[in-house]
This record gives structure tokens, sequence and C-alpha cells, in this order.
């Protein structure tokens, strides 16, 4: 079992931190989802994960080797990014026989049933694609090239819904006929909820969850009923959020409930994993990032 681990990561632009700290580790057949607002760093991550870019400080490591210029490991992981490795002249075939080379196989077999139920002309030059083909060709390399790790930046980027929907069901068939790891960064929370198995919330360049979602939403409470009763069930409970719905209120607690009496008035139930993103990251809305602090 292959183990990718992210240690004391720091990267600034300037003097802009993007990255403050951040240890991960990244165990083989999990799909991890990474999250976080536009400019949380989770690009920044991913490509120093993958060598494209260098980190200020900390290592990525597999298996307790450093993956710094070292192919045999950077050969095991696939970054699926908007950014564009290949040249815009290249013909597709060629960028696959190329990639076939530099990883060593390739499953021709599901790239040619993944071409067809995408209906993308693999005859055309990459710069001849559309946003949407652009995402849907890359996603066929990474899932057909044989590697331990498939990082997605965005996958879904340009796809319309059809596609979406098609892509995650080919994902889970490939991770299920192939288990490794995958790591999808997306803001399409709602879209992978049922499909990852960890969750990592990143916020202004530090990780503040990383957890197994089924622990996640078990620590989610939504407590609704007249205001003064839900209040005081919650009082010293981490509440998170809340909303007013005339005179009915709810509050949003994520934690561990202690034993304390609901009173028949009161409801309690989960909310869900986009739910608990927006709480858990509008508390700095409005307010500095932590570099200017
Ligand atoms: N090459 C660069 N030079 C300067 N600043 C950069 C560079 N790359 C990223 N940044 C900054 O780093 C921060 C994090 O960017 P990053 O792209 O990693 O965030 P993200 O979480 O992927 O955001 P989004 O969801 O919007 O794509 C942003 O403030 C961004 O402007």
């Amino acid at each position: 079992m292959s183990v990718l681990e992210v240690s004391h990561i720091t990267k600034t632009f300037g003097s802009k931190h993007v990255l403050s700290d951040v240890n991960l580790t990244f165990e083989e057949g999990k799909i991890y989802g990474l999250l976080g607002r536009n400019g949380a760093g989770k690009s920044t991550l991913l490509s120093i994960m993958t060598n494209r870019i260098f980190a200020g400080e900390g290592e990525v490591k597999i298996d307790s080797e450093n993956v710094d210029d070292n192919d045999a490991k950077l050969g095991l992981m696939y970054l699926m990014s908007e950014v564009n490795l290949y040249a815009d002249g290249w013909k597709l075939k060629q960028i696959i026989k190329d990639s076939e080379s530099f990883y060593g196989s390739f499953n021709h077999e599901l790239a040619d049933r993944l071409i067809t139920e995408f209906g993308l002309d693999i005859n055309q030059k990459f710069g001849k694609l559309s946003t949407g083909y652009n995402s849907i060709f890359k996603l066929i390399l990474a899932l057909c090239l044989p590697v331990k790790f498939v990082l997605l930046d965005e996958p879904v980027l340009g796809l319309d819904a059809n596609h979406r929907e098609l892509f995650y069901s080919e994902l889970i068939q490939s991770y299920s006929d192939n288990p490794r790891t995958f790591i999808i960064s997306t803001h399409l929370i709602e879209e992978v909820a049922n499909i990852i198995s960890d969750v990592i919330v990143l916020d202004q360049g530090r990780v503040i969850l990383n957890q197994p979602v089924e622990d996640v939403l078990a620590k989610t409470h939504s407590v609704v009923g007249p205001e003064k009763d839900v209040d005081q069930y919650t009082q010293g409970l981490n509440v998170i959020g809340h909303d007013n719905m005339g005179s009915i209120r709810a509050n949003y607690v994520y934690g561990d409930l202690d034993d304390r009496i609901l009173p028949d008035t009161v409801q309690l139930s989960n909310f869900d994993l986009q739910k608990l993103f927006i709480y858990l990251t509008n508390q700095y809305e409005g307010s500095a990032h932590h570099e200017d602090k």
C-alpha cells in the first residue's frame, strides 16, 4: 500500500502566504475531496505535490521517499488540471502515445470506451478542443494511465450535466475495477458528496478539516424549533450557523452532542457537506486574510 505524505508545506508568492504548514496523508484506495473557497490554495497544493512548482518549506513523500526530481515517484501520480501540458498542434493520439511511454502503460480498452461514450474526436489536435472536450481528454488520460494517485483539479470544468454524470459514473467504475487513490478538488460539493470517502477543507492556506465523510456528517446537527428552546438546547455547543424562518429557528451545530435532554418542541437531524462547508469557511468573510493579520 502506497502512502502519499505532505509535510509542513508552506508556500508564499511574494509577500502573500498561500499555504501555511499543510500536513496531509493520502492513503491508497481512498477518494479524497479537496474543498476550499476561491483562492484557498488547492491548485497550489496539488501543483506542489506533483512537482510542477516548488514549496518554500516542507516536503512531499511517497512511501517515505521525497518526490522532488524523483521520476520513479512522480510517475506514480498524474495531475489533471486546467493547465495544459501539451502544445496546441499536438494530435491527441500522439499525446496518448507519449504519455504511455512516460508512465509505462495505458489502458487502451477503457480509453476506447470512454472516447466513444463521450463522443471525443480522437483525430483532433489538442488546441482545437472545446473547453469541455479539453477536460474530457485529460480525464481520459487520468483514468487510463497506470498511476497510484490520480489528482483531479476541477475535473468537470466545462462539462455539461450529461457528461458530468457520465464522468462520475466512470470514475466509480474505474475505481472499483482498479482501486487507487483519487484526490478531487472541486467546488461542486453536492456532486461529489456521495463519491468521496474523505473530506479535506483548506481555508486560507490551512487545513481546517480532514476526516472521513461519514464521521464528519455524524457530527452535523440541525436543531430546529422555537427560537428560545433551540438556543437553550444548543447553549455551549459549537453552533456554526443559523437560519430564522419566522418564529422558527434552526441552529447548525458541528461536534458531538452531550447527553442533554432534547425538548419535545425541538427536532434534530443531520445536515449536508455543502452546508457544513459554507458555514465553516464563511467565518472569515470580510475579515483580513491570515497573511494580512
Ligand atoms: N503563480 C502565482 N503567482 C502569484 N500568486 C499566485 C500564483 N498562483 C497562485 N497564486 C495565488 O495563490 C492563491 C491560491 O491560489 P490557488 O489557485 O492555489 O487557489 P485555489 O484554491 O485553487 O482557487 P480556485 O478555487 O479559485 O481555483 C491565490 O490568491 C492566487 O492568486
